[in-house]
């Protein structure tokens, strides 16, 4: 049975007044390996924003990891983002700390108590984004792939039910794209439904699969035979 981990229905997304993207209708099901791209301003961020409680959903329907969003309290927004793991194309690592301590920061803020339990999830994490061995490092020690790689391992903590990356190749060169792509299509592999937006056409032709595209105020599924085309 398919299980709908996003839905939005008729949605319009805005920012203040102002109109980014409208009647969007889309799903996305557990498991699934999802795009977003557009040309800069067409309203990805924006709609990133609004699945993680950043912006209200103003008009139509709306459902993340069965949370709604067009009536989100905001004394819901910690228990909706604890189901999702977010990751930014600046990785907003704590660089005052090193990559333990980024980690065990998150797990404390989100009620996790046991110290063994929390190493434990800790090395799982690192386990599954290869950074095991530089859990000492301090984020300015680290390449930014590997920066990348540790706000991975942090999106995947609490076990989100969806990961939202917001360019996460934004700030990488091509070969350090590839290498943190490989990172997300492992996790995906292992189950993960992972939402992510993106500039980057080469990630998109070397690793095919399920697009949304922003243009002209609207959000539609795009097939990779168009966007080919179009490069
Ligand atoms: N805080 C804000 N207040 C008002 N308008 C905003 C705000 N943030 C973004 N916008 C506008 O919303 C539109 C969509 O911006 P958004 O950042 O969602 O696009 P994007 O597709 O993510 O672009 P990029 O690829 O450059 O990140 C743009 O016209 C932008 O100017």
């Amino acid at each position: 049975m398919p299980e709908t981990i996003l839905e939005l229905s008729d949605a319009s997304i805005f920012q203040r007044e102002t109109l980014i993207l409208s009647q969007v209708n889309i799903e996305i099901q557990k498991g699934e390996f999802v795009y977003l791209i557009g040309k800069t301003g067409t309203g990805k961020s924006s709609f990133m924003k609004t699945l993680y409680g950043d912006l209200p959903l103003q008009s139509g329907y709306g459902q993340i990891v069965g949370i709604e969003l067009q009536n989100l309290k905001e004394k819901q927004i910690p228990f909706l983002r604890r189901k999702l793991g977010v990751v930014f194309q600046d990785f907003k690592l704590l660089n005052d700390r090193n990559v333990k301590e980024n980690l065990i920061f998150v797990l404390k803020a989100t009620g996790w108590k046991d110290k063994s339990k929390m190493a434990q999830k800790i090395d799982e994490v690192l386990d599954k984004v290869g950074m095991k061995t530089k859990s000492f490092k301090f984020p300015y020690q680290l390449s930014g792939g590997e920066q990348q790689r540790v706000a991975i391992a942090r999106a995947l903590l609490n076990d989100p039910e969806l990961i939202l990356a917001d360019e996460p190749t934004g700030n990488l060169d091509p070969q350090t794209s590839v290498e943190v792509m490989q990172v997300l299509q492992d996790i995906n592999a292992q189950g993960n439904t992972i939402l992510m937006a993106t500039h980057d056409y080469a990630l998109l032709l070397k690793y095919p699969s399920k697009t949304l595209k922003c243009d002209g105020q609207r959000l539609f599924e795009v097939v990779q035979k168009q966007q080919q085309a179009k490069l």
